[in-house]
């Protein structure tokens, strides 16, 4: 009997960021509904096709998505907040959600688990769910009929569904699982009247620390499921990690279980090993990296198939990716500027369902286990082992980095130096990145543009935004990081260690891609990155102009980093190499240096138990490239997308002068993070979001800065937009920074009128 294999979801944005364009095109009314609904469908048959081709037995159904797999089910179950029910037809309040309107601010966007994917934050009020349209069971009936393919539906779970959505009003947690029971019952049902065999139902927070109460819950859930639809096959998948409660999970009614044994590999394998695996199961065995992008060597997961034998018959096993492919780019094969032992020691989403098939055939013919020659060369490469780089590391790390003047004092000496005023305000680091520098640097990069006229062609944009940050009066500046496409590839494309793709892309969040640099060796230092870009922008203002850099925490989690040596290695070898920018920046005269950590919180392990290691290594890492600087020169950071609650204490041991930190499309919750703790160095809570083609009022921002004045102090709150500017147009940035600044003077007039008034009476 055969092997079965299976996948669990598959990149959206096609092998050309077909997908992409589409959607841009459609926003920017270049193309009408239908022309988008026929290009959607055009990219998701062929998606289908790609994976029937490679051999692939269950292919998911209805992962695909017009902007996120979250918003497509909120929508399905009829969650759209009030603010959205007048934006129009259905695709329209659908991308209002996503986007924001005029009137109506987005809905939240969040990262999903740890990974650099964002999806949009449903928003549970105490309206009654409902299901519109049962979205899996069109997905099912249109590869079927178009592609003769029995797909296997995927669908977010109950538990996790509302786990990750938002909750208002007074309903319990188990109460709003609850009020989905019926909804997910129906899916169910009519999946099963089709004649559907497998549904894919994800519950990634089992692999949570999760409260052991919610186990009884979740039995009720799935009892209650599978009663409903008795003759369908549920998968119960989970990825990212080892279960929780593994006893319970494993014995919930459903037919199949999946488990990731490549990051939860550790607690699964000693799982199986305590508990052993249900017979009547099927397991659904994860088992080539859905996150990383390294080509499996078939000897170690062959061995691990086998070991799995012992606690499952074959017919009862199904090999498949750890978790969706959305994480990877999607083909390698297309890749031309790779070097040859790079390039053949990689797998893209399509290469990794090759490798899932090749394991079945492997495992069940015992055919040849192919070695993996470009690994291994890989693997002796002097590229991978610098005797260099290790020794500096050794040395650098012989003591731990700190600032050698405490906090305090510095900042009496900082502001002695700089002389800001109350509520200082400044930017995030990028402006616009109009299709005017995409384009320049597309010329650029094709040789039509020469290396000078390029260089002109960046000087002029950075001189014209700091004439643009003179009239709005920021207290400091930016230079604008026109020079570069993101903010970690551009790193990436200038250490020695890391190698780049030509179209290495992976969705971020909607239509926006990045292409994750990959760390293949021992990374290290070798020109300057951005000191001639800041330095230029410095002559040309009496302003502070922050150097810009990415930090190595955020680096390492948005690339493709080497499995041969830990994370933590990889990491203090990045902020050596940075280390040495920062020096070179401040021998360049700037005096704000702001490196950038907004990956800090997404690398932060699923479970609890591993968060002190983690946290204690990533500090380390930016205290290793900042804390070497003089008192005066005042170290910003800035993180986005992310809860700080559970994580102040290490944010503040990072012991950066100022750090901003968005807080707008949380609807400016965070704020109560710092009610009860004692943060006392420079902060900018993100007064606006700048995700959002939405410009902000004048009287919310003056309202935010006051809400934030109520837990901190007015000497150390900045003023500041959520993140960088460069998803947004040179109208929209300028009259939002115009009414921030205004913002912020209102409150500095209100609060200095306040202030003498106080001293008045005190005199
Ligand atoms: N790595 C990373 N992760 C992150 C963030 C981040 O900034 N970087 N921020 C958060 C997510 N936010 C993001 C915000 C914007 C974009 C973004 O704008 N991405 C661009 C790609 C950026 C890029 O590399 N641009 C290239 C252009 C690539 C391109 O499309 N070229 C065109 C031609 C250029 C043109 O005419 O537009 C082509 O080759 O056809 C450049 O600047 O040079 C996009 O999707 O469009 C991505 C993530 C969290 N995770
Ligand atoms: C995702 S954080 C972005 C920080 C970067 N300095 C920028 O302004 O774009
Ligand atoms: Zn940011």
């Amino acid at each position: 009997m055969k092997i079965m294999n299976s996948n669990l979801g598959y990149p959206r944005i096609g092998a050309e960021r077909e997908w992409k364009k589409a959607l841009e095109a459609y926003w920017e009314g270049r193309i009408n509904l239908n022309v988008l609904h026929a290009e959607m469908k055009r990219i998701r048959l062929s998606n289908l096709k790609m994976q029937q081709n490679s051999g692939i037995d269950l292919i998911p159904v209805s992962d695909f998505t017009y902007y996120d797999h979250m918003l497509d089910m909120a929508q399905m179950f009829d969650i759209v907040p009030s603010r959205f029910r007048t934006a129009g037809k259905e695709e329209e309040i659908y991308f209002a959600m996503a986007r924001g309107t005029e009137e109506a601010v987005a809905c939240e966007m969040t990262k999903w688990f740890n990974t650099n994917y964002h999806y949009i934050v449903p928003e549970l009020s105490d309206t009654v769910p409902t299901l519109v349209r049962n979205r899996p069971l069109e997905a099912y009936r249109e590869a079927k009929t178009e592609l003769g393919i029995e797909g296997k539906p995927v669908i977010v779970g109950p538990y996790t569904f509302v786990k990750l959505s938002k909750h208002y009003g007074n309903r319990s947690f188990a109460d709003w699982v609850r009020q989905f029971v019926p909804l997910y019952a129906r899916i169910l049902q009519e999946l099963e009247a089709e004649g559907v065999r497998w549904v894919q139902l994800d519950e990634p927070c089992l692999v949570m620390d999760i409260p052991a109460e919610d186990m009884e819950l979740i039995t009720d859930v799935y009892e209650q499921l599978h009663q409903a639809a008795p003759q369908l096959h549920l998968l119960l998948q989970t990825y990212f990690e080892g279960i929780e409660h593994y006893e319970q999970v494993v014995s919930l009614p459903v037919q199949g279980i999946g488990l990731d044994f490549v990051h939860g590999y550790e607690t699964n394998r000693a799982n199986l090993t305590r508990w052993s695996f249900p017979q009547d199961k099927w397991l659904f065995a994860g088992i080539i990296d859905g996150r990383n992008v390294w080509a499996a060597d078939q000897e170690q997961k062959c061995n691990l198939l086998s070991e799995l034998l012992q606690y499952v018959t074959s017919s009862r096993l199904s090999i498949q990716p750890s978790c969706s492919l959305l994480h990877v780019p999607v083909r390698v094969s297309q890749e031309e500027t790779l070097d040859p032992v790079i390039k053949e020691s990689l797998a893209f989403a399509e290469e990794k369902l090759s490798e899932v098939v090749q394991l079945g055939e492997i495992l069940q013919k015992g055919g040849q286990i192919a070695p993996l020659e470009a690994r291994r060369q890989l693997a002796k490469s002097p590229l991978r082992n610098r005797a260099d780089v290790q020794q500096d590391m050794a040395q650098l790390l012989s003591r731990e980095p700190m600032r050698s003047t405490p906090f305090v004092k510095r900042a009496v000496l900082q502001q002695e130096y700089f002389g800001f005023q109350l509520l200082p305000t400044t930017t995030i680091g990028s402006f616009p990145q109009s299709s005017e520098v995409r384009q320049a640097r597309r010329d650029w990069r094709q040789g039509k543009l020469t290396e000078e006229a390029y260089r002109t062609f960046i000087r002029r944009k950075i001189e014209e935004w700091i004439g643009i940050q003179e009239q709005l009066q920021l207290d400091v500046f930016v230079h604008g990081e026109f020079e570069r496409t993101d903010m970690v590839e551009f790193f990436g494309e200038k250490l020695d260690g890391i190698a780049f793709t030509q179209n290495g892309w992976v969705q971020s969040y909607g239509s926006r891609c990045v292409k994750p640099p990959l760390i293949y060796g021992d990374v290290a230092f070798v020109k300057l990155m951005t000191v001639e870009e800041v330095a230029f922008a410095n002559t040309l203002t009496d302003k502070p102009v922050k150097g810009m850099l990415t930090g190595p925490v955020t680096i390492l989690n948005w690339s493709f980093v080497r499995d041969d040596i830990p994370r933590e290695q990889v990491c203090y070898q990045i902020a050596a190499a940075l280390r040495r920018e920062v020096t070179a920046l401040e021998e360049a005269g700037i005096d704000v240096i702001q490196v950038d950590e907004p990956a800090l919180r997404e690398g932060l392990p699923l479970k609890r138990k591993r968060w002190t290691a983690y946290l204690d290594w990533a500090v380390r890492s930016f205290l290793l490239t900042t804390s070497h600087v003089k008192d005066t020169t005042q170290i910003h950071t800035h993180m986005c997308y992310s809860e700080f609650h559970d994580m102040i204490d290490a944010i503040s041991q990072l012991d950066a002068d100022v750090i901003s930190i968005e807080t707008s499309r949380s609807h400016g919750e965070l704020i109560q993070a710092f009610e009860d703790r004692i943060y006392d160095k420079g902060i900018g809570l993100g007064v606006y979001d700048i995700h959002s083609p939405r410009i902000p009022t004048v009287t919310e921002m003056a309202h935010m800065i006051e809400r934030a004045l109520r837990v901190l102090s007015p000497r150390q709150l900045w003023v500041n937009p959520d993140c960088g500017l460069k998803t947004r147009s040179k109208e929209e940035v300028v009259a939002a920074l115009e009414s921030m600044v205004e913002a912020a003077c209102l409150v500095r007039g209100r609060f200095l009128k306040h202030e003498s008034l106080v001293e008045e009476r005190s005199e």
